[in-house]
């Protein structure tokens, strides 16, 4: 699998993949820059009249729970069901999951409308599988990512989604395939929304890629590996948020192959 990933990388760029974003006020800005960087097109939405005819244009989906209120609340159910009548992926972030008792009511409403993939950090995969023996704390993780591996088989089992936790290592559970990353730098958990971007490229992937998990290992590898080069030329989280766009965008076939780093 290892040697399809640039291929993949080069498939978005050249199909240019739409995709429809129902996602949080904190990151809509640096998640339709980081689609544009990796060459898909993004489009926010979540106006309930526009939903059915946004799902018959575009190639994927994101939901992310990140600031919720109820009217967008439906707008992510009626969306939802529209992708799956159009047979159009989404893919749920379940930002802060296990952090109120609202996140977690809207997200079994979610979940059982059968997303294709889920990415969340490893406390929002452990809540989400209602095995959180930790807390959430607000949106950002308290345990490694593979303190979270069996939640991830968990979902996946029950739900059929491909599960990417993120994290030092980034895992991806598929059936019986689990492949780890171990790329990134720390500094990205110190700009928001890295977390909401990596689930969006993972959206933009399995738009266009008919094998799915060969789209959530390249996504994630594009990601990871872009943070861990872009920290090198980086003073902090400031410039680091503006040169993980400038990997994204223009990351070379020869940097990646020597920088990645994959397990099976
Ligand atoms: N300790 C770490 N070392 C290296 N890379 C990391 C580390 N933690 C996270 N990353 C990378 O940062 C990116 C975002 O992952 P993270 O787990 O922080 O998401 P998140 O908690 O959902 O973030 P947010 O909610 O702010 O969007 C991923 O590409 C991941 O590989
Ligand atoms: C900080 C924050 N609060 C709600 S969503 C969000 C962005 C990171 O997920
Ligand atoms: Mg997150």
């Amino acid at each position: 699998m290892k040697e399809l990933l640039y291929s993949h990388i080069l498939t978005v760029r050249k199909q240019a993949p739409l995709v429809q974003n129902i996602t949080n006020y904190v990151v809509m800005n640096n998640t339709a820059n980081a689609l544009l960087a990796v060459g898909a097109s993004p489009i926010m939405a979540h106006a309930h009249p526009e939903m059915a005819a946004m799902q018959k244009i575009c190639n994927a989906l994101v939901i992310n729970i990140g600031t919720l209120d109820e009217y967008w609340v439906e707008s992510m159910l009626i969306a939802a069901t529209e992708a799956n009548h159009n047979n159009k992926p989404w893919i749920l972030d379940p930002v802060g999951a296990g952090a109120t008792p609202y996140r977690d009511e809207v997200l079994s409403r979610l979940i059982e409308l059968k997303p294709a993939a889920i990415r969340g950090n490893a406390s929002e995969i452990q809540a989400l599988a209602k095995l959180n023996k930790t807390q959430t704390k607000g949106v950002d993780s308290t345990s490694a990512s593979t303190e979270a591996v069996h939640a991830g088989q968990i979902l996946n089992k029950t739900y059929g989604a491909i599960i990417v936790i993120s994290g030092e290592t980034d895992i991806i559970i598929d059936g019986d395939q689990q492949v780890k990353i171990h790329n990134g730098n720390a500094l990205m958990t110190k700009i928001t929304g890295m977390g909401c971007s990596a689930t969006a490229i993972l959206a933009a992937f399995i738009g266009v890629i008919p094998n799915e998990t060969e789209a959530a290992v390249a996504a994630t590898a594009l990601m990871s590996v872009s943070g861990e080069l872009a920290a090198k030329s980086s003073n902090g989280p400031g410039s680091l948020q503006v040169n993980i766009l400038d990997k994204l965008h223009s990351i070379k076939e020869q940097e990646f192959e020597e920088t990645l780093k994959f397990s099976i």
